[in-house]
């Protein structure tokens, strides 16, 4: 069912500081601009590469998914992994029912497409994030 392999999401504290880093010491030659994504609770930026992305995603508001994580990582560490799916509400049907937890109804992510994510406990400890392909 999983398609390419989108992006991978790493959590960071202070996502001007985690850019400085991918730019000035790995040499990445294209980062976008921070932006907000209140509904998902992240500031994220993205480092583009010829493979795919590194999604940088930043704690935002009070209630933000990623803070727990922050607290058990204060460096910061990486969160998630998201693979491309066709269909965003086959690919969560499908994977209810083959017994995943999946983390409430789709919403719209950093892409402008529905994603979902499946519960780490179910997925060999790695939170998996699903991405309906442009
Ligand atoms: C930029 C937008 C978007 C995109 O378009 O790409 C994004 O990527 S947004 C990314 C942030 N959003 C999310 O993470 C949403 C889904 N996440 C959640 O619903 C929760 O974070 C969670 C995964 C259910 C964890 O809940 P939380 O309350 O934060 O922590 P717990 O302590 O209750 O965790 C339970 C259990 O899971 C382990 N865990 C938590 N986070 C991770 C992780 N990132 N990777 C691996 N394992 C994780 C945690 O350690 C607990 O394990 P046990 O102690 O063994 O129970
Ligand atoms: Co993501």
């Amino acid at each position: 069912m999983i398609g390419p392999l989108n992006h991978v999401g790493v959590a960071v504290p202070d996502i001007e500081k985690a850019l400085d880093f991918y730019r000035d010491i790995l040499g990445a030659t294209d980062c976008t601009e921070p932006e907000v994504l209140a509904p998902q609770g992240v500031k994220f930026a993205f480092v583009n590469l010829p493979s795919g992305q590194v999604e940088l995603i930043e704690p935002y508001g009070e209630k933000s998914p990623i803070i727990k994580f922050l607290e058990k990582n204060p460096k910061g560490g990486q969160h998630h992994i998201c693979f491309e799916v066709g269909d965003i509400h086959e690919a969560k049907a499908l994977m209810e029912k083959r017994g995943m937890r999946v983390l409430g109804e789709p919403r719209i992510g950093a892409h402008g497409t529905p994603v979902v994510f499946l519960h780490p406990g179910d997925a060999g400890g790695v939170l998996i994030e699903l991405m309906e392909s442009h």
